[in-house]
């Protein structure tokens, strides 16, 4: 029996590009399913646009990329919302609708990846919300809600239809530190019960505080602490 695993991200020689400019050269790195991945790096130097090539905002233009089976190379326009419906995305500013309630939010995303059946949506919704600990705020607006809830509330839409992958970007960057680490634990939570996790973070606390992988963004490539010697300390 063959037990090899293919890997959830999985990026060769890749070049990561805004329109023409290169911004990272000869990206090679994978993730594996339950992995745990901080991104880090100075403010410009492409966590933001690495992340936004992996969801396929910006074209592959350079190199072999596949993220949940999908060819990124290949993918047609009508086929990315069905790579994103088996990805979560994280932003740092909440991006919740702010006229309608926290149950509104979440039908909306469930009605725009294919969700029809009243009954499940319903019970997928408490589901979610129960994980993200926020199991009465469904008829919430969000503005009730504090910016570490609305977060959590964001979180929650992105487990919707239970991703392999959670892609993260600054998610914490925006909040208290104690409230940051609220979250951050919950991405934990999250991670041990399964879905891979790649985050990407100016948060020093967080990297001394927890050993996991990185992948740091310097100088247009991309380390890895697999491979490289990766210094946590130096401001990035
Ligand atoms: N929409 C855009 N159009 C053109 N260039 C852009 C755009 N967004 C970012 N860039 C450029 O791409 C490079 C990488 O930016 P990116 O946002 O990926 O960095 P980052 O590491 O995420 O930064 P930060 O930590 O500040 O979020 C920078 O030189 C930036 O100026």
């Amino acid at each position: 029996m063959d037990f090899k695993t293919e890997p959830i991200i999985d990026v060769r020689e890749a070049g990561i590009f805004q329109g023409l400019d290169a911004v990272l050269t000869n990206v090679n790195f994978d993730i594996q399913k339950k992995e745990f991945v901080f991104l880090i790096g100075r403010t410009g130097s492409g966590k933001s646009s690495l992340l936004k090539t992996l969801y396929a905002d910006l074209p592959l233009r350079m190199g072999h990329v596949e993220v949940v089976g999908f060819d990124l190379g290949k993918i047609k326009n009508k086929d990315i919302p069905f790579l994103r419906r088996k990805l979560g995305i994280v932003f740092q500013d909440f991006q919740l609708f702010s006229d309608r309630s926290v149950a509104e939010n979440l039908f909306f995303v469930m009605k725009a990846t294919g969700w029809r059946d009243k009954g499940k949506m319903k019970s997928r919704m408490a589901e979610v919300l129960m994980l993200v600990g926020l199991a009465d705020a469904a008829t919430k607006m969000p503005h009730q809600l504090s910016g570490g809830e609305q977060q959590r509330v964001v979180i929650a839409r992105a487990l919707i239809n239970s991703p392999d992958i959670l892609l993260a970007d600054e998610p914490t960057g925006n909040l208290d530190p104690d409230v940051a680490d609220g979250v951050f634990k919950l991405f934990q939570e999250i991670n041990k019960q399964g879905t891979a996790i790649l985050m990407a973070t100016h948060n020093h606390d967080l990297l001394r505080k927890y050993p996991y992988r990185v992948l740091k963004c310097e100088k247009g490539q991309l380390l890895d602490s697999k491979t490289a010697d990766i210094s946590i300390n130096t401001s990035f």
